[in-house]
């Protein structure tokens, strides 16, 4: 009797005369289906599960994350998620499907047939059903992009472990490639400097631009992570294109998670201590985040601005994220194309490989 086989079936051959497709796949990190504790919970079960974001040891780990986080976080969680909600859905859902579209828009402009997708790391779509989507359609060649700048094993790494994770059922693997960083790409620096310069034309100047970066614990940095020091070169570059002098601008770290020491210094006690030190205006940017979400919507521009007025502060400003402004696509297309150089991504290229 035939075993089950290893590997998934494989999608219907192709006609051995068609191109074979190139696609990119735009990953993102995640996000519930619905802002309600079930839906919350289950995302947050999937996330936390994953070894990358907590490297407890798992058997000490999964009682503490079953019996006291999930069921205390998953409702404070859903009410914040209520709060930046929209009646099409998740923010973080909404840019990143937006901003694959626009890339889609952008490399066609320019003669590139690249089919794009986007897949989330945690929840729908999830990386392995979009890359069995991607091959059902043809696809031989997969750019895998993922949404964060700054590479941190925590994320970035994740998502190149679900893309293992599929390839080990994969009979027929289309060739991959990766993209781990952009944190100091100039057509990302300039679209993040574009951003600040035309909130200051339209509102004028304040006193203190703060660049918050989401945290990570300290130990992951300690062990060699290089995301705390892209995330100062990020803001390094940012500041000399904007021509800033070190004391109107901080880097800070935010959505610490746990009792752990994570990356200092915190964003929201900074906000306290620059209102408390007589900022009266402050600016804020959350350069490692493409697109709003709960952490800029929420934890920023909501607690974050309370933090800052409570304090003393007088006027806070925030400033959204490269969402879909043109210059951060255009960001996006530049840093995809040179990613996909030497695949035969125009029609031209396309007939030549044939023929060969
Ligand atoms: C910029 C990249 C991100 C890093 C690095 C990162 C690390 C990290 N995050 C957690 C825990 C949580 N993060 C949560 C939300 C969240 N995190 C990022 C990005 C990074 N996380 C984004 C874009 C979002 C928003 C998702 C959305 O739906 O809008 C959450 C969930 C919300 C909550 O309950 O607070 C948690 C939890 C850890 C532990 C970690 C590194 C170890
Ligand atoms: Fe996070
Ligand atoms: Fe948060």
């Amino acid at each position: 009797m035939p075993s089950t086989p290893r590997y998934r079936p494989e999608p219907k051959a192709r006609d051995g005369h068609a191109p074979a497709a190139i696609a990119i796949l735009y990953c993102n990190l995640g996000t519930p289906d619905e802002a309600t504790p079930a839906a919350v919970r289950r995302y947050l079960k999937e996330f936390l599960t994953d070894p990358r974001v907590v490297e407890i040891p798992r058997a000490a780990w999964l009682p503490l994350l079953h019996g006291v986080i999930l069921p205390l976080r998953s409702p404070r969680s859903a009410a914040k998620y209520a709060s930046i909600w929209t009646p099409e859905g998740s923010p973080l859902k909404l840019w990143t499907d937006k901003q694959a579209k626009l890339l889609q828009g952008w490399l066609g402009e320019r003669g590139h047939r690249v089919m794009v997708r986007y897949a989330m790391r945690y929840g729908q779509p999830s990386i392995a059903s979009q890359l069995d989507a991607l091959k059902a359609a043809g696809a031989s060649r997969i750019l895998v992009l993922p949404a964060y700048p700054q590479y941190s094993g925590t994320t970035t790494a994740s998502v190149s472990d679900a893309v293992g994770a599929w390839c080990e059922g994969t009979r027929a693997l289309p060739e991959l490639r990766f993209v781990n960083r952009f944190h100091d790409d100039a057509p990302y620096i300039r679209a993040l400097a574009g951003r600040i310069e035309a909130h200051w034309r339209e509102h004028g100047r304040g006193g203190h631009l703060l660049m918050s970066f989401h945290g990570v614990p300290q130990r992951t940095q300690q062990l060699g992570d290089p995301y705390a020091a892209e995330c100062q070169e990020t803001a390094r570059l940012l500041a000399a294109r904007l021509g800033l002098p070190d004391k109107q601008f901080s880097v800070t770290f935010q959505s610490r998670f746990g009792k752990a020491k994570w990356l200092e210094p915190y964003t929201e006690p900074t906000l306290r201590a620059l209102a408390r030190a007589g900022t009266e205006r402050v600016d804020v940017l959350c350069p490692g985040f493409p697109g709003d979400c709960l952490e800029t919507l929420e934890e920023i521009a909501i607690e974050g601005r309370r933090a800052f007025l409570t304090a003393g502060g007088k006027t806070f400003h925030y400033i959204p994220c490269l969402n879909d402004d043109p210059a951060w696509i255009a960001a996006l297309g530049e840093l995809a194309q040179r990613h996909l150089a030497g695949w035969p991504t125009r029609a031209a290229q396309e007939a030549a490989a044939n023929a060969a």
